[in-house]
Parts: structure tokens; sequence; C-alpha cells
């Protein structure tokens, strides 16, 4: 299914952190940092274990409150949406997944079946629709996880690693998928350790390091001009935390 209704042309409101830093019992696990992210660009956020990677989309998506700094979006916050490494998924079916998430979101009841029928069709699970969540593999879940986003109708879509856990053939489904996200118009901001996965995707790089952010540049200029000490032995795989 490639028909890519695009989302309505409303510019997509710039989301900026600044001076964003997170704590917890009096150990700053992410110093503080500025970060403006505009337009429909895919932004991959890289870094070793434990570089805060995770914190950060969390506090840029809401979902943690930063210790210091502001997170703020330009005018109006973006319709938003999160994939996580792990999905988190009901104990119902795959169908009832989608369904439930449509009438959260206010979808009257007698679209719901038709929607979530055609989000699970373009994600290739039609066939499982009346298997239960939770039983199904983990690229499966994470393909769920994708058409419960995408029915969401997202600005923004935030994904935390959402393929360290899939085979090859799952991983290309999922970056698939980004790349539809972003052809109909939603901006990426994702996290990966992957190198090459960044180059596929990326049109700029964020890298932290121990809890610092040490660049944010063109993904072009990331990989062949690196700012920094750090990018350049990440990209020689020699940066470990
Ligand atoms: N809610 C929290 N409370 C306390 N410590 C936390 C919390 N969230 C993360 N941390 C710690 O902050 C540091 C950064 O974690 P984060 O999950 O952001 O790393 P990451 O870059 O995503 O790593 P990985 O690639 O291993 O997933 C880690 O040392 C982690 O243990």
């Amino acid at each position: 299914m490639n028909d890519l209704r695009r989302l309505p042309v409303t510019a997509i409101p710039s989301l900026a952190l600044e001076g964003v830093g997170f704590a917890h019992r009096g150990q700053t696990l992410l110093q503080p940092l500025d970060l403006r992210l505009t337009g429909c660009q895919r932004t991959l956020v890289m870094g070793p274990n434990g570089a805060g990677k995770s914190l950060l989309m969390r506090l840029a998506h809401g979902l943690l409150v930063p210790s210091r700094g502001r997170v703020s979006w330009e005018g109006r916050p973006p319709r938003q949406a999160m994939v996580f490494q792990r999905p988190v998924l009901l104990k119902r079916s795959a169908l009832a997944n989608l369904t439930y998430a449509l009438a959260i979101n206010g979808t009257p009841r007698r679209r719901r079946k038709l929607l979530a029928r055609e989000a699970l069709e373009r994600f290739g699970l039609a066939a499982l629709e009346k298997r239960p969540a939770r039983v199904l593999s983990g690229g499966e879940q994470q393909r769920l996880a994708l058409a419960r986003a995408w029915l969401a109708e997202p600005e923004v879509l935030f994904l935390d690693e959402p393929t360290s856990a899939l085979d090859p053939a799952a991983i290309q489904a999922v970056e698939d998928a980004v790349l539809d996200f972003h052809r109909r118009g939603t901006r990426i901001l994702m996290t990966t350790h992957d190198l090459q996965q960044a180059r596929r995707l990326a049109d700029d790089i964020v890298l932290l390091y121990g809890g610092r952010l040490v660049e944010h540049s063109p993904a072009s200029d990331f990989f062949t001009t690196p700012a920094s000490a750090e990018a350049r032995a990440f990209i020689r795989g020699e940066l470990v935390w």
C-alpha cells in the first residue's frame, strides 16, 4: 500500500531545548544542553550505551521533566507519537490495539475498524489481526507499534532504538516505515547505535557522550568532516562509555 496522503501542510512547530539538563538523586545524567529542531528533518541521535539518548528523547517528548532548563514548542505543541525499543502493547488482539488507540483519539466508532485494518495492511499485519498482540514476534510487535503511531498522524515521531532487538528483515521494515512517515510529512527524532542506519536515514545527527551533547551537524558533515574528536572516534568505532 503506497498511497501516501500527505498530512495537511502546516508548519511543524520548532522544538527548542534551552539549557535542558537532568539529574537524579544528585547525580547529573544529562548536562545542560541547547538543541533546536525545525522543519521536517530526520534527526538521528547517536552515542554509546549510557550516553543519555533515551533521556533526551523522553525530555523532548515530555515524558520526563527536566531538572533545569526549558523544553518548548514554538507556537503550539504538535501531534506527537513515540515508538520504544520494546513496544508497549495492550493484552488484546492486534486489531483491538489499534481500534482502542483510535477510540482514545476520538475517532468515531464506525470508522475505527476500517482505519485499523488499513494500517494493519500497510504494515504487513493483515493476517495477524486476531492474534493477541503480546504473542506477536518482536518484529511484528514493532510493526504494530508503528501502525498505531501511523494512525495518530503525528507531526513529530520519536523512536527510541526501535530496531536494536530486530533481525535484518525486520530492521528494513522499520526503516521503510520511518521513510514513509517522513514522506507523509512527519519530523523524525530517532536514536540508534547503528552508524550504517544513521547514514541511511539521517538528515542531521546529534551525538551524545557521557551525558553531554558533543555535536549536532548535518549528516553529510558528520560523516565526512566531523567537528569533534568524539565524533571522529565514534565513527571509527572507538568511542565507548
Ligand atoms: N529515570 C532515571 N533515573 C535514574 N537514572 C536514569 C534514569 N534514566 C536513565 N538513567 C541513567 O542515565 C544514564 C543515561 O541513560 P539513557 O537510557 O539515556 O542512555 P542511552 O544513551 O539511551 O543508553 P543505551 O544506548 O544503553 O540505551 C544511564 O546511566 C542510566 O542508568
